[in-house]
């Protein structure tokens, strides 16, 4: 019960209930697994690299400075979705006991030299995981510690959640927004008002969701719900059968079947933090099943 620390990760027992816990790997500060009265909301590849060796397929991998590959600017240099998942995080302890509450923290001196001068900034990243009975709150602080001048950056939680099955699966909440689809590279408003469906490879950014609640819907019954404070935008993942497929870490080959990555963050435009400033965005997850 209570805090349990592993030498890889961290798992985190909800006090009033065995079977609810939240389980945080120290590489990335991944979540790998959010159990609510012992069903798992998260979906996590079995072929996952849990090691430190690749970025986790699965869970809440952390995106941060910039959201996909840049070709130009001050990331370009940086491995598609940055370098907060792709590193090692100091665990920093348990902050609270109730809610159960733990916090993970990410500077340059926790950075390989290389990456250091690809993104040659002073920060700190605090990741603070909260674990309710039905509930998980995640959120990033980012904390700009120069003397002068600003800098840009992307963050997002990259959320694989598990379904039932995908052909069931909708999206709502998004009706209005503007939309940007990375496959055919077109912009539009969406107008699907019954909720986003997926009948094929699906990868699009919505821009300015703001505070509107998301929720996800499995054959009609409310999976989760995700509220979220100071996040702008969301982006909506599956690779379908191609795309799984072509990914060695994707396992089983049929996986998408079973998850939908619906990702909250900030990644349209740059946050942009000035010397001595400190931005925060957070998302709660509300299990309804
Ligand atoms: O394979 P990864 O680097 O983890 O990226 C996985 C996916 O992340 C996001 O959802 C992007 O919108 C996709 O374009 C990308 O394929």
């Amino acid at each position: 019960m209570g805090v349990e620390q592993l030498d890889d990760c961290v798992i985190l027992t909800h006090p009033s209930n065995e079977f609810t816990s939240v389980k945080i790997l120290h590489y990335g500060a991944t979540v790998l697994s959010w159990k609510v009265n012992g069903q798992e909301k998260l979906w996590l590849s079995e072929k996952a690299h849990l090691d430190g060796s690749k970025a986790v397929r699965g869970g809440i991998p952390l995106v941060f400075p910039v959201f996909g590959k840049k070709t130009e600017g001050a990331t370009a240099t940086l491995p598609q979705h940055g370098f907060a998942r792709n590193n090692i995080w100091e665990f920093l302890g348990q902050i609270s006991a109730n809610p159960p509450t733990i916090q993970y923290g990410l500077g340059p001196e926790n950075l390989s030299e290389e990456t250091r001068a690809q993104w040659p900034h002073d920060f700190t990243l605090l990741f603070t995981v909260v674990l309710e009975e039905d509930k998980l709150t995640t959120s990033l602080e980012v904390q700009n510690n120069e003397l002068e001048g600003s800098w840009d950056f992307n963050a997002l939680f990259h959320t694989y959640f598990r379904v039932n099955d995908i052909t069931k699966v909708k999206v709502h909440g998004l009706t209005g927004v503007s939309a940007y689809d990375q496959l055919t590279q077109k912009s539009y408003s969406e107008t699907k008002n019954d909720g986003i469906i997926f009948t094929e490879e699906y990868d699009r950014i919505y821009n300015g969701t703001g505070p509107n609640d998301i929720s996800i819907t499995d054959d009609c019954k409310t999976l989760i719900t995700i509220e979220s404070n100071n996040i702008n935008d969301t982006v909506v993942w599956n690779p379908w059968i191609k795309k799984s497929d072509g990914m060695a870490d994707f396992s089983p080959k049929d996986g998408w079947k079973k998850m939908v990555c619906v990702e909250r963050g900030s990644v349209v435009d740059w946050v942009n933090l000035k010397a001595g400033s400190t931005w925060e965005g957070s998302q709660i997850f509300k299990a309804c099943l």
